[in-house]
């Protein structure tokens, strides 16, 4: 099979596609892949690592408001979308899946105007602009929160969960610890803001920093790459507690997530799938500047059923965090609970889901 994969902007969106295609690469060794993005997005630095042939377009993403810069994102489509006819003509592809992001708008229309089959993957509850345009054209609408249904034609949806919770199982823990720097046997939390880091959370964290060094468990704190310069400079003034290991960003998420108790975050949903498919019980700091407050909505499926403490940004203070890290993770109970919790909602055949899905549309 010839499978174009398009999707970006950050690793919610670019984490599932490529746990997608390891996935096809096991069942299908003579499968080839080719990945559109933009050279912008964070697609551009991750997906040539993974050895997976990489092309690029140029589009940018619409303004809620009226704007002149709107008129120039349609042209940009136009043209993105006559790019994407070359690319796919070109590479001979037999499916096209889009998995968020503005990158797979016209990469996505203009398999489905060439009548190559077409699946878009909606990883949150609330959909985005560009997958709720697609939907009209695609074949398929794989989806992993029930919620977002109703924002799809009927008769396309199909529940797959999100193929990054398939990746993340099976690792070694222990191996992950020894990677970043965690002992074994002592409680660890990692804190982290998505795949770009988070400056809210990072403030809370750096007023709680002296505190977290006299807690009985050990901190991997991940900043994002753009704040880590800004925090380091912070920690030499405070003092870089020996429980707590400071980070920019991690490559090895799924191994370090095995070896994990407690994880605080906001509230993504392809770190939502990689936390209920290893029952990891949350602290969700949802971020309240996305499209319709999704992360909230994302965070409430968790928390609803007990999986996850949910803690608005507006309630967010170094006590306040502090006092919820406590409460889970110094009590082996409720530790416990919120882990059964966490791994009912958890879909870790989610991969070979979505690529049955794609082998319906193509046989
Ligand atoms: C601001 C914004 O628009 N965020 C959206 C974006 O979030 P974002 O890109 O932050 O996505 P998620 O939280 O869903 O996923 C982050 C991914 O990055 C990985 N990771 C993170 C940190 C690190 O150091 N190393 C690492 O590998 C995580 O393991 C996870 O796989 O896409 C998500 C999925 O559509 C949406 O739900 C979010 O609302």
């Amino acid at each position: 099979m010839r499978i174009v994969v398009s999707g970006g902007g950050t690793g919610g969106h670019i984490y599932p596609a490529l746990a997608l295609i390891r996935e096809i690469k096991k069942a299908d060794k003579q499968a080839e892949f080719l990945y559109i993005g933009t050279e912008k997005g964070l697609e551009s630095q991750i997906v040539p690592k993974e050895k997976i042939p990489f092309k690029s377009i140029h589009i940018t993403g619409f303004k809620r408001k009226f704007s002149f810069e709107n008129f120039k994102t349609v042209m940009r489509f136009l043209t993105g979308v006559a790019a994407s006819k070359r690319m796919l003509k070109e590479f001979k592809a037999d499916i096209v899946i889009g998995t968020g992001g503005y990158v797979c708008g016209p990469v996505v229309y203009a398999a489905a105007k060439l009548g190559i089959p077409t699946i878009i993957h909606e990883q949150n509850s609330i959909p985005g602009l560009t997958n709720k345009f697609l939907s009209r054209y695609v074949d398929k609408v794989a989806i992993c929160f029930e919620e977002a249904r109703n924002f799809f034609p009927d008769d396309k949806v199909v529940f797959t969960g999100n193929p990054r919770a398939s990746e993340v199982t099976g690792q070694d823990g222990l191996e992950g610890r020894q990677s970043v720097g965690l002992k074994p046997g002592v409680p660890a939390v990692l804190i982290f803001g998505g795949s770009r880091g988070a400056r809210p959370i990072n403030e809370a964290v750096l007023k709680s920093l002296t505190e977290l060094g006299g807690k009985p468990y050990q901190v991997l704190y991940i900043t994002g790459d753009v704040h880590y310069e800004e925090v380091k400079k912070e920690v030499e003034l405070i003092g870089n507690p020996e429980n707590v290991i400071i980070q920019p960003f991690i490559h090895n998420m799924p191994e370090v997530l095995a070896g994990i108790d407690l994880t605080v975050a906001r509230a993504g949903a392809t770190t939502l799938a990689e936390l209920t498919s290893l029952g990891i019980p949350s602290i969700l700091i949802p971020s309240p500047y996305v499209t319709d407050n999704h992360q909230e909505k994302n965070a409430r499926a968790l928390s609803d059923h007990g999986a996850a403490f949910l803690l608005l940004e507006e309630e967010l203070t170094g006590p306040r965090l502090m006092g919820l890290i406590d409460s889970v993770l110094l009590d082996r109970d409720k530790l416990n609970e919120m882990k059964t919790a966490s791994e009912k909602l958890g879909i870790p055949d989610a991969a070979s889901r979505l690529y049955k899905l794609m082998g319906e549309l193509t046989e």
